[in-house]
């Protein structure tokens, strides 16, 4: 634990050894009154006593009851400065780690064991150091010191006490796998009941559309059901044996009334100090019998530090060239193919894309149009072949600085929940508020933006819910023209919205793509018409190439998805009785 502590805490990790001394200290000063009372017990028995005799004793207490307060307030405040730096530092750490990984780190259903370590490992881990590292580090060096203190008194009764700690450490230590084993289970349905609620609340407007709220959310309702069922199981598991583990561990004091009554009938220990034994085991075993719950603690951190290890530890991909710019440079896909998993979706793509020109991908469903594009931004590394930009193969360009040359457009908008302005700025955070302005002229967006309430200042509420779908494509075009990047990928851009907004947002494509080097994907084949080339992709390979004309000309697979199309705009739905 302190290793995993230590490898993110940096400096900080002296704030921590602060916090324990204190913490020991506390510890201590707060075990002063039974040495005062020992001595006050002592003279009492031996002696008479006044009160001018223990008024030395009392002004001491007093000094012993500040201090414990000081050392308290001290190893609090310095345990919680590290562990929410601590914390602060592995969400941020996390968060920009995750930045660097590729796209496929994400579709393949890890971000709920993401978010995971993100929320509750980081906060295990900001538990574990502002309270449990403390409580264990002073249950351990207080019965230490106090049985370090008897021993110095009386050998004999200082073992009686503690001969059965060892006895249930061993019980507990035998137990282990059973604790491990639970709350591995317990931890693992958290997680499983993180990624359910994100998919229910990303997934909460078709839920509602189907009306399957509720316990009809089967995943949801099974990953609940089994969290509520592990976190039984987890305290039925520990709460006997941390009882049972009590039990055995205070057996000592039972021991020592037997055997510290008969040494003290033969005379063997004074009653002064076979008493004061009797309220020190307290001081000892007290301690001892809190550290019981931090057993199953310490297991969920340490499968909490895993969890966040195996994130940061998913390699970034690599990429020496971090300065680079695509500006005038021309696009080779060399015989690429790629797989997803066992399948392979792309096979041999070869074609050239000159700078400042428009190649759009059609074709199916499920041909593999996205994943060309994605593998020119390197959301994947392509299995065999190579892409290249100007002499560069991609694979040398760091992600970052690929991604900077880029924009692009996707089918799902994704906006914040801030201002219009900070929205668009998002492309370009350097941009002033008359660059904006002019970005979302160009988008034709700044007319329904001044209308908003507050204009650019208005807040577009989570994921910009308040504007309609085309008014969200929008926004994005103009935060794309603000990033002003050499080259440009639209993915079924002007996708589901109706005609005057999709002439619209045809126009606002117009001003972004103006002498960039366009990749549009696009269903509706009549948006591509001023491609400088088509790829008609099927079955993961390019069945086809040519302009609009040649392709129309060639009678071939385009050919007959154009025709489709243009039957298919008088389409009706047809009531049948
Ligand atoms: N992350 C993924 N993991 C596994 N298979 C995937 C993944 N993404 C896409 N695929 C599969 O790869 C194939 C190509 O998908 P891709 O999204 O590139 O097709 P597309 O031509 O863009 O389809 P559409 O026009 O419907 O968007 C499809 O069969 C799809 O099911």
């Amino acid at each position: 634990m302190r290793n995993f502590l230590k490898k993110f805490a940096g400096n900080d990790l002296h704030t921590l050894n602060k916090a324990t001394v204190y913490a020991v200290a506390e510890g201590l000063c707060a075990g002063a009154p039974l040495l005062l009372l020992f001595v006050v017990l002592k003279k009492a028995l031996d002696e008479s006593l006044s009160f001018f005799d223990i008024a030395p004793y009392l002004v001491l207490l007093l000094i012993f009851f500040a201090a414990q307060t000081f050392c308290s307030i001290n190893s609090i405040l310095n345990s919680c400065s590290f562990a929410y730096g601590t914390g602060a530092r592995l969400r941020l750490k996390i968060g920009e780690h995750l930045r660097k990984l590729p796209l496929g780190y994400f579709k393949e259903g890890k971000s709920g064991n993401t978010i995971e370590a993100l929320l509750l490992d980081v906060f295990n881990v900001e538990l574990a150091s502002s309270t449990m590292y403390n409580k264990l580090a002073t249950s351990f060096i207080i019965p230490v010191l106090v049985a370090f203190f008897m021993f110095c008194i009386n050998t004999k009764l200082t073992l009686l006490i503690v001969s059965t700690v060892p006895l249930a450490l061993f019980f507990f230590y035998f137990f282990r796998k059973k604790i491990d084993a639970r709350s591995t289970a317990m931890l693992s349905s958290h997680r499983n009941s993180a990624s359910a609620i994100l998919e229910y609340v990303q997934g909460i407007r078709t839920i509602k559309s189907f009306n399957m709220t509720g316990p009809s959310f089967q995943r949801l309702d099974v990953a609940l059901r089994d969290l509520r069922d592990q976190s039984y199981s987890l305290e039925a598991t520990i709460a006997p044996l941390s009882e049972i583990y009590a039990c055995i561990a205070s057996l000592g004091f039972p021991l020592l009334l037997f055997f510290g009554t008969r040494m003290y009938a033969s005379e063997e220990v004074s009653l002064a100090v076979l008493l004061f034994f009797m309220i020190l085991s307290l001081k000892f075993y007290q301690p001892l019998m809190g550290i019981a719950p931090y057993f199953s603690m310490i297991r969920h951190l340490s499968n909490s530090a895993q969890n966040i290890n195996t994130v940061l530890t998913t390699p970034a991909q690599p990429g020496e060239l971090t300065q680079f710019s695509a500006q005038g440079l021309p696009i080779r896909f060399d015989n690429v193919s790629f797989s997803y998993g066992d399948r392979q979706v792309l096979h041999d793509i070869q074609f050239d894309a000159k700078p400042g020109t428009m190649t759009a991908l059609v074709g199916p469903s499920g041909a593999g149009k996205t994943t060309i594009s994605h593998l020119l931004a390197r959301f994947w590394d392509v299995d065999s072949g190579k892409i290249t930009i100007g002499s560069h193969n991609v694979r040398e360009i760091a992600p970052d600085a690929l991604l900077s040359q880029m924009t692009l457009v996707m089918q799902d908008t994704q906006l914040w929940n801030d201002t219009v302005m900070n929205n668009i700025r998002f492309g370009n955070p350097q941009a002033t508020d008359e660059d904006v302005k002019a970005a979302a002229k160009a988008a034709l967006c700044h007319d329904f933006i001044c209308r908003l309430p507050l204009g650019y200042d208005t807040v577009l509420g989570e994921n910009g819910s308040s504007l309609s779908g085309g008014e969200q494509k929008r926004i994005a075009i103009a935060r794309a023209i603000l990033k002003d990047a050499p080259i440009v990928i639209l993915d079924e851009a002007t996708a589901s919205l109706d005609p005057e907004n999709e002439h619209h947002i045809q126009q606002a494509f117009s001003s972004l793509a103006s002498s960039k080097t366009v990749f549009a994907i696009a269903h509706k084949l009549s948006t591509i018409r001023t491609a400088d080339q088509i790829l008609f992709i099927e079955n993961g390979r390019i069945a086809e190439r040519g302009n609009f004309e040649s392709l129309l000309a060639q009678g071939g697979r385009f050919k007959t998805f154009w025709d489709l199309q243009q039957k298919g705009q008088g389409w009706k739905i047809r009531r049948t009785k």
